[in-house]
C-alpha cells in the first residue's frame, strides 16, 4: 500500500492575511478540501492510502467531515496532526498541564491516527532557540552539530510519545544545502549518508521499547527542495537516499521502513519519483508551485494518478 502525506501546513489563513487560502473561513476550507479529495475518489483507492496531515484546530471539523461520508467512500482516507509535544498525559502522571503544546495523547482523543514528526520546519524552529542561546553555534561546526543533536533528541521523545499514544508515525529526515555540500555526487553521498544516519539513529532510538502495530514511516525531504521555486533532486539521488534510509533502518532496528520523498514533488515530476522502486509515497504540501501558490486537491488528484498508475498497481478510481 503506497501512502500519499498531505501536509497542510498552515494553508488555512487566507490571502488577504499573506497566507494562500482562498477561504476565509477555515473550517469551510477544510471541509471543502475533503469534499474534493473524495469527489475525485481519492478516499478509496485500493492501492493508495492518503493521509491530511492538518493544523489542531482543524482536525475536528475534518473529523466530522469524513464521519459524513459512507465508510466505504473514505476508507483509505485518513487524518493526523502536524507534530505532537516530548512530554504526555499519564494515568498518574501529567493530567494535562501542557498549555500551549499537543501531547500525543490529545491528538489521538481528537481522532488523529497520524503524526508527522521532525519536519525541517520544526527543526528549524527548534535549533533556532538554541540559536538565540548561543549564537556561536550557526558558526563553530563542533556546536552546530551538538544543536542538532539535541534537536534530534526532543524529536526521539516525540516519537516515543506519539508511538505510546498509539499514533503512527512519519518521522521526517533529510540533509540542508549546507550539510550536502557541492562537487560530484560520490563526493555527496557520504556526507548525506552520515546527516540521515544520525537523524535516523538518534529520531528512532528506543522505539523497540513502544512500538505496538503502529507504522513508522520515513518521510525524506531534502531540505534545499522544498517550496515554490525549488527542484527536486533526480532520480538517482533519491533513489540512492531511500535505500540508504532503509538499509540504516534494517541495521540499527531490525525493519524495513516504507519511505516517503517530499520536497517540490509535483504533477511534472511524481512519476519520476513514483517509479523509483525504493519509494513507498509521497509527501505533498503545495501542488502549485508557480503563480498565485497553492494546495489545490485538483493537482493532488494529478500526482496520485502518477502513483496509481506505476507498473503493477491498481489505475485511479474515475470519478463518483
Ligand atoms: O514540506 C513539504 C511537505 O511536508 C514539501 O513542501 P512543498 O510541497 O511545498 O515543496
Amino acid at each position: 500500500m503506497k501512502k500519499i502525506f498531505v501536509n497542510l501546513k498552515r494553508f488555512e489563513v487566507p490571502r488577504r492575511l499573506g497566507g494562500i487560502c482562498s477561504f476565509d473561513n477555515p473550517k469551510k476550507w477544510i471541509e471543502w478540501v475533503l469534499e474534493n479529495i473524495v469527489k475525485h475518489g481519492l478516499g478509496k483507492l485500493p492501492n493508495i492510502r492518503v493521509i491530511c496531515l492538518l493544523p489542531e484546530a482543524l482536525i475536528i471539523s475534518a473529523i466530522e467531515k469524513l464521519a459524513s461520508y459512507p465508510t466505504d467512500e473514505v476508507r483509505n482516507l485518513q487524518v493526523g496532526c502536524q507534530g505532537v509535544f516530548r512530554e504526555d498525559i499519564t494515568p498518574g502522571g501529567n493530567f494535562g498541564a501542557f498549555t500551549t503544546n499537543l501531547p500525543a495523547t490529545a491528538a489521538k482523543n481528537l481522532g488523529c491516527t497520524w503524526t508527522i514528526i521532525g519536519h525541517s520546519e520544526e527543526r528549524k524552529d527548534k535549533l533556532g532557540i538554541i540559536e538565540r542561546y548561543d549564537p556561536s553555534c550557526c558558526h563553530n561546526e563542533r556546536s552546530q552539530a551538538k544543536a542538532r543533536q539535541i534537536v534530534s533528541g526532543i524529536i526521539n521523545e516525540e516519537v516515543l510519545c506519539a508511538l505510546k499514544a498509539g499514533l503512527n508515525v512519519l518521522l521526517c529526515v533529510g540533509e540542508t544545502e549546507e550539510e550536502r555540500g557541492y562537487g560530484p555526487f560520490a563526493e555527496q553521498k557520504p556526507r548525506i549518508a552520515a546527516v540521515l544516519r544520525s537523524q535516523l539513529e538518534m529520531g528512532l532510538q528506543g522505539i523497540e521499547g513502544a512500538i505496538g502495530p503502529q507504522e513508522i514511516v520515513i518521510g525524506y525531504e531534502p531540505v534545499w527542495a522544498i517550496g515554490p521555486g525549488k527542484t527536486p533532486p533526480g532520480k538517482e539521488y533519491i533513489s540512492f537516499v531511500s535505500a540508504t534510509i532503509k538499509s540504516i533502518v534494517k541495521e540499527k532496528f531490525n525493519f524495513e521502513p516504507a519511505v516517503v520523498y517530499g520536497g517540490g514533488l509535483k504533477e511534472e515530476n511524481a512519476k519520476m519519483i513514483a517509479e523509483i522502486d525504493t519509494i513507498d509515497g509521497g509527501l505533498v504540501a503545495l501542488t502549485r508551485f508557480t503563480g498565485d501558490i497553492a494546495f489545490e486537491p485538483e493537482g493532488l488528484k494529478n500526482i496520485i494518478a502518477k502513483y496509481a498508475t506505476k507498473k503493477g498497481a491498481v489505475p485511479l478510481c474515475k470519478k463518483s
